[in-house]
């Protein structure tokens, strides 16, 4: 059964659509990546499909049930990186890392927050504000708040922006060995080689319908333009 599912899914600020309905599927097992130039409206999918704005018309479920970010349930099973810098001013990275963990029950939370700091390349920088933390710094910060908690589905908005080449590198094949061992992955994207290492389906968002394409005519499309 597909985890998140969106029909027919209609998305926008106001009253007109800013793209063609949408209509897709994420099952474990899997990563679906969403793609379209700026604008077309990929955060705004995401950000509907997870909860957070209303949709204009169609439907979202979660496991089957209408989503509702603010459920226990749907909160436990889905972990996103949706905003840039969603921080608390006067909490270190480490005391970011540390507070998810708890409160998501990570058994051993501490050394789990250590291997995530050095996974992400920040140990030398654990003990400092986001403030003091430069912007590639900042987004792993957040992304390793997405990975430090256990999760069924990781929705990401454009998981390389800002970060160096061997990062994404090392992100891209992390998130594809999750999703080897059954979890799931939605994410929006402008990287040919993350699309191309992650996707197993390809959703293209734009004023037109919106096709799910194979990954290789996906990552074709991004390396032309
Ligand atoms: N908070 C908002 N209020 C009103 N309109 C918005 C808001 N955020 C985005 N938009 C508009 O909605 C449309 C879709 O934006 P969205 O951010 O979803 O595009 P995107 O495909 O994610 O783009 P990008 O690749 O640049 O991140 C754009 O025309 C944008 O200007």
């Amino acid at each position: 059964m597909a985890l998140l599912a969106a029909e027919e899914l209609s998305v926008g600020y106001g009253d007109e659509p800013v793209c063609a309905p949408v209509t897709v599927s994420v099952e474990p097992g899997t990563a679906v990546a969403l793609v379209g130039p700026n604008g077309a409206g990929k955060s705004t999918v995401l950000q509907t499909m997870v909860g957070l704005l209303p949709p204009l018309a169609g439907t979202v479920r979660f496991a089957g049930g209408p989503v509702d970010e603010r459920d226990a349930g749907f909160r436990r099973a889905v972990a996103g990186v949706l905003d840039d810098d969603a921080f608390f001013p006067s909490l270190t990275g480490a005391e970011h890392l540390l507070l998810t963990a708890r409160a998501h029950g990570v058994t051993g939370a501490e050394q789990v927050v250590d291997a995530e700091l050095a996974a992400f390349g920040l140990t030398d920088r654990a003990g400092a504000l986001p403030s003091a933390l430069s912007s590639g710094q900042r987004r792993r910060l957040a992304l390793a708040g997405a990975l430090v908690r256990p999760a069924d589905l990781l929705v990401l908005d454009e998981p390389e922006r800002r970060l160096d080449t061997a990062m994404r590198r090392a992100l891209a094949d992390r998130l594809a060995a999750l999703v080897d061992a059954g979890g799931a992955v939605l994410f929006a994207s402008h990287d040919p080689t993350f699309v191309g290492t992650l996707a197993d389906r390809v959703l293209v968002v734009g004023e037109d319908e919106c096709p799910v394409v194979a990954p290789e005519d996906a990552v074709a499309a991004l390396q032309e333009g």
